[in-house]
């Protein structure tokens, strides 16, 4: 065996949800199980040599499955970012499709989308936004609220806020328009998908790649999430640089399901995001019926805990480029079409410095969530759920209670305990939408945060410590 090469036999692994789940749940057969490895070689299977050794497409498969290839680069992608899977399958996926039809996409907006034209600039923020009474889906729970770049033209991204108050009963739903960055943020979530299951609490990430069919179920109470849908070349880790091979995200940490299939011959409906509509096929099984499967495309999670924090450790602030989990890279080197970065727990020692982020403009446009606790530039009015968007260079910085703080207080060493903040930040300005422009919870004397920063400077008085 390889050693980036996986291969987990299990004797039987079949999708139970709902009642069957929890009826069954002490078979360990239902617990979401994992490969580890960050864009690793994978191969799996839920029965015994389902997977052809050593090619793949033999003249026929195994158990009567159908071989597919599922690509997520163009076949000639240079090596490091060629992407493709093949899945053994009872159907080929052309039988999981029928006619689409459009159907309304609710709050679900694409780039380029100029629904902000009579929306001022201006730094923002929002107050978490309630779980909403209705039940909804995945599907219909999807909320933009910026877009930025052109999905025709593969650049660009977009940040949804996510709420999901019902599983999805034979529906699935693909995303033909981008990869998905799903953060959890409150309640867990459960997403059965071609490739296996995975679940994610508050603290946890996954990426669903572009084409991969899922569906979603709840795991205790209505979940809320932020999604970042990236129209461009998929997320990878950066490079360290001088930090070496380790620290920041570990490539072992990022986990890929097992092999776990369906075999469900009911009336389903197939959703799919394409080209910035939502299209609905009725069809006549699961489509989640992969029994095996091989290759590097397939969706994974990620433990933003496990994020092992680089910093000062003697004096100032660095650029928050140091706390970045995952980069979208453009064709520019870096200059990231999305850097997906986070703001965990961690030790604050620098000496005889200006500890919080440092007053700032951005050619890069800054999406921030707060995942819990509190963020340090933002003691007040940045909580939980709530997220704030400061755009291509608009200036911002820590609010005057921060900078008051951080200004006068005693430098020893301070522990950032039980907080966890991240930014979508993209080359590309973010246009809000009108559902984002429209919201109750959009927080309009925001600006007044910095209100009390008051001219402290005196040509007289050189000594900032003498006043
Ligand atoms: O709060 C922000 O705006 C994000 C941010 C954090 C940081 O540590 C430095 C710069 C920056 O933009
Ligand atoms: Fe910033």
């Amino acid at each position: 065996m390889q050693p980036i090469c996986h291969r987990i036999r299990s004797t039987s692994n079949q999708i139970l949800s709902g009642a069957s789940a929890g009826r069954r749940e002490g078979r360990s057969i239902m617990a979401a199980r994992y490969m580890s490895g960050f864009g690793n070689s994978f191969e799996t299977e839920a029965l015994p040599d389902a997977l052809p050794i050593g090619r793949n497409s033999p003249q026929k498969c195994n158990y009567g499955l159908y071989a597919e290839q599922l690509s997520g680069s163009p076949f000639t992608a240079p090596q490091a970012t060629n992407q493709r899977s093949w899945l053994y399958r009872i159907r080929p996926t052309v039988k999981h499709s029928g006619r689409y039809r459009k159907v309304d996409k609710r709050h679900l907006r694409t780039a380029p989308c100029r629904e902000d034209a009579d929306t001022p600039i201006g730094q923002m923020r929002w107050s978490p936004v309630p779980m909403p009474d209705e039940k909804i889906s995945f599907v219909e729970g999807l909320c933009t609220v910026t877009t930025a770049g052109d999905a025709d033209t593969q650049v660009g991204m977009a940040a949804h806020l996510l709420f999901v108050t019902r599983a999805m009963q034979d529906e699935y739903f693909f995303n033909a328009d981008g990869e998905l960055l799903i953060v959890a943020q409150e309640n867990r979530l459960r997403l059965c998908t071609e490739f296996g299951v995975i679940e994610i609490e508050p603290g946890e990430i996954c990426i669903i790649p572009r084409g991969v069919i899922f569906r979603t179920e709840l795991v205790d109470g209505p979940a809320r999430a932020y999604v970042c849908e990236n129209y461009g070349g998929a997320f990878t880790l950066p490079d360290r640089g001088p930090i070496g091979a380790n620290c920041l995200a570990n490539p072992r940490d990022f986990l890929t399901p097992v092999a776990a299939y369906e075999d469900r011959e009911v009336p389903s409906k197939l959703y799919v995001k394409w080209g910035g509509e939502l299209y609905l096929s009725e069809i006549g099984q699961s489509p989640l019926d992969v029994v095996a499967w091989h290759g590097n495309y397939a969706p994974y999670k990620y433990d933003l805990r496990h994020f092992s924090p680089v910093g000062a450790i003697s004096f100032d602030h660095p650029d928050p480029s140091i706390f970045t989990v995952m980069t979208a890279p453009s064709e520019t080197p870096g200059t990231a079409n999305i850097d997906f970065v986070i703001f965990p727990e961690r030790w604050m020692v620098a000496e005889n410095t200006f500890r919080p982020p440092w007053y700032h403009r951005n050619i890069m446009s800054e999406f921030m969530g707060l995942i819990y606790g509190v963020y340090d530039a933002k003691p007040e009015g940045f909580t939980p759920g709530g997220f704030s968007l400061h755009n291509c260079m608009l200036p911002h910085g820590p609010d005057e209670q921060a900078f008051e703080t951080a200004s006068n207080g005693e430098l020893k060493p301070v522990k950032l305990t039980g907080t966890m903040a991240f930014m979508f930040e993209t080359r590309f300005p973010q246009r809000i939408t009108r559902y984002a422009a429209d919201l109750p919870e959009l927080q309009e004397n925001y600006i007044d945060c910095w209100d009390g920063l008051n001219k402290h400077f005196d040509p007289d008085r050189k000594d900032p410590w003498d006043r």
